[in-house]
């Protein structure tokens, strides 16, 4: 994520394209999240978390604002093309919308699901990735319309507790966006099943956002298994604290303090 001197951003053409509303002074941090967001795209087949097309990612570029504007209210979101091949998504094929999912730069509509991932934008300012898949084992869950308990270190460890559900919503409008908020704002988990659709995960960027998909799906699929042979044993709320606090903190390479 990158922080570039604030300027404005054109609206669409009317064409279904925009002439890049992108400032001169944000073009260099907008094609890096653009290379970053293309090949994270990559990762959603590699990990089996998407059929077709069934699955988006989206990364904010930080843009600072001026004197009396809100902060993040210039910030702007890359986004995959709506209904593009993952075999077909490059850098170039991505799109650029501002937070309220208007198309600043880019040849082609962008995701379907563009309003939610601006909402969480909006809404949760320490956000800087969002990713929605259709995972079968965790939207299997979310059929059911039942969390994923916490039984497994993996669990506490990155979502430090259960997998909640989000409420129905139906795709076009800010519904799904708030549902997500609504769900994760007060949660330590950084994915949400919504309900009868399917997961959406948030991070500090999108590769945070990614692995808590794989994530999502990993513990979804090992509980659901684990269901079929009894009932899994629910980790004490103590050391489910513990594991979280371990892991988000000690886990892998630290930055140098
Ligand atoms: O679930 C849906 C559509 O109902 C979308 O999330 C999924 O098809 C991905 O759409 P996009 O290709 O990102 O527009």
């Amino acid at each position: 994520m990158s922080t570039i001197t604030p300027s404005g951003t054109a609206p669409s053409d009317g064409t279904g394209s925009a002439a890049s509303g992108v400032p001169e002074a944000l073009r260099a941090a907008v094609d890096a999240a653009k290379e970053r967001v293309a090949a994270l795209h990559a990762e959603l087949p590699r990990w089996e978390l998407v059929v077709w097309t069934a699955g988006n990612v989206s990364e904010r570029v930080r843009v600072p604002v001026g004197d009396g504007e809100p902060e993040g209210s210039r910030d702007l979101l890359v986004i995959k093309p709506s209904g593009v091949s993952y075999d077909d998504i490059t850098p170039d094929a991505m799109v650029v919308c501002d937070l309220d999912a208007h198309l600043v730069e880019g040849e082609r509509a962008p995701s379907s699901d563009t309003a939610a991932h601006a909402y969480v934008y909006r809404h949760m300012p320490e956000v800087g990735g969002v990713v929605h898949t259709h995972s079968t084992y965790a939207t299997a869950w979310a059929a059911r319309g039942e969390p994923v308990p916490c039984v497994l270190t993996m669990m506490a460890d990155e979502f430090g507790g259960d997998v909640p559900v989000g409420p129905f919503a139906l795709i076009g409008d800010d519904s799904i966006g708030r549902g997500i908020v609504e769900t994760l704002r007060d949660s330590r988990s950084p994915a949400v099943l919504m309900r009868n659709h399917g997961p959406f995960t948030i991070g500090k960027d999108a590769r945070a956002a990614v692995k808590a998909a794989v994530m999502c799906e990993e513990v979804a699929r090992t509980v659901h298994i684990s269901r079929q042979l009894g009932e899994p044993t629910r980790i004490p709320q103590a050391d489910v604290d513990s594991l979280y606090a371990r892991y988000q903190n000690v886990y892998g390479q630290q930055p140098a303090r």
